[in-house]
């Protein structure tokens, strides 16, 4: 998934810069190289530290990420920059079935159906829609978590996972189920591809700065201060979902935070101008603190 989107920045760039040489490094991160729990590997930026070190080296001078993967300003590599902003592809997930299952929705499968996904968020909305289904926790990256779906290591009789990964690894024929985001709350970041810089590094910002998605930017500055707000961690069941109408501009960021126990969730709703996105997103999460998230923010129920 991270060559594919490696590949499709590097066409960009260099259609950008057409007298510029850019060298693909490949990085193999811890996320993708253990498969055991992520709290195990130092939980979130897992997939995303070993670039980043690099990065800050000055062995590469662009790092590209998914931004859901890339953890918030507290627990963050300090002195990374995003530079440039991918335009927004789905942000819904799917239900994946092992090869040759016939097709199903969750709520067709059977009472105590194992079900993989580790993502809090994930597991919070399965407990809250479907109490006969079981979460599992899986780990590793998309390939190879399908790969141990069908194999039938991982345990599980399906698995959640990410429309955009899927179609980034031209694998959305293994789609089962499209999961509907105003009942199945989306990942904050979901979708979203980031070119990260050194911060000091005035050279590669201003090289990256026209290759940016405006209104995906916006929505991803929302996105991410409300979570910042929240200042929950890895574990955290959190959907922020920031949507922009091209017609009025508006912005309008939806927050919430679920029970990991699948009992219920808060949501807030914040709406202005484009240009106020991370006060948006800051509102929305504020709000949710203020209704009493911080019970939920550690991933106990
Ligand atoms: N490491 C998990 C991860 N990070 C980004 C994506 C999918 C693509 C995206 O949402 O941008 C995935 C796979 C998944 O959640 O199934």
């Amino acid at each position: 998934m991270a060559l594919e989107q490696t590949g499709r920045f590097a066409e960009l760039f260099r259609r950008c810069h057409p007298d510029l040489v850019l060298d693909v490094v490949e990085v193999v991160s811890e996320g993708d190289r253990h498969v055991g729990p992520l709290s195990r590997i130092g939980g979130k930026g897992a997939f995303t530290r070993t670039a980043d070190r690099r990065l800050l080296a000055g062995e590469v001078d662009m790092a590209i990420a998914c931004a859901k993967d890339v953890p918030g300003p507290h627990d963050r590599e300090p002195g990374i920059a995003v530079g440039a902003v991918l335009p927004r592809e789905d942000v819904r997930d799917v239900l994946v079935l092992p090869a040759g299952h016939p097709p199903a929705t969750l709520a067709d499968l059977p009472r105590g159906s194992r079900v993989g996904t580790s993502a809090p968020r994930r597991a919070a909305l399965l407990k809250a829609l479907y109490p006969a289904l079981l979460p599992v926790p899986i780990r590793g990256n998309a390939d190879s978590r399908l790969a141990r779906l069908d194999s039938g290591a991982l345990g599980v009789d399906a698995m959640i996972a990410a429309l955009a990964g899927l179609g980034r690894l031209g694998l959305t024929g293994r789609v089962s189920e499209v999961l509907d985001p105003a009942r199945w709350l989306p990942a904050s970041g979901a979708g979203i591809v980031v070119i990260e810089h050194r911060g000091d590094d005035k050279a590669t910002r201003d090289l990256l700065a026209p290759l940016t998605d405006a209104p995906t930017h916006a929505l991803l500055d929302a996105e991410r201060a409300a979570l910042a707000a929240l200042g929950g961690g890895c574990l955290t069941a959190a959907s922020v979902h920031a949507s922009l109408d091209p017609r009025t501009a508006l912005l309008t960021v939806r927050a919430a935070v679920l029970d990991p126990g699948g009992a219920g969730a808060l949501r807030a709703t914040a709406s202005g101008a484009a240009d106020r996105a991370a006060d948006l997103g800051r509102e929305a999460g504020e709000r949710l603190l203020r209704d009493g998230a911080a019970r939920w923010l550690d991933g106990r129920p």
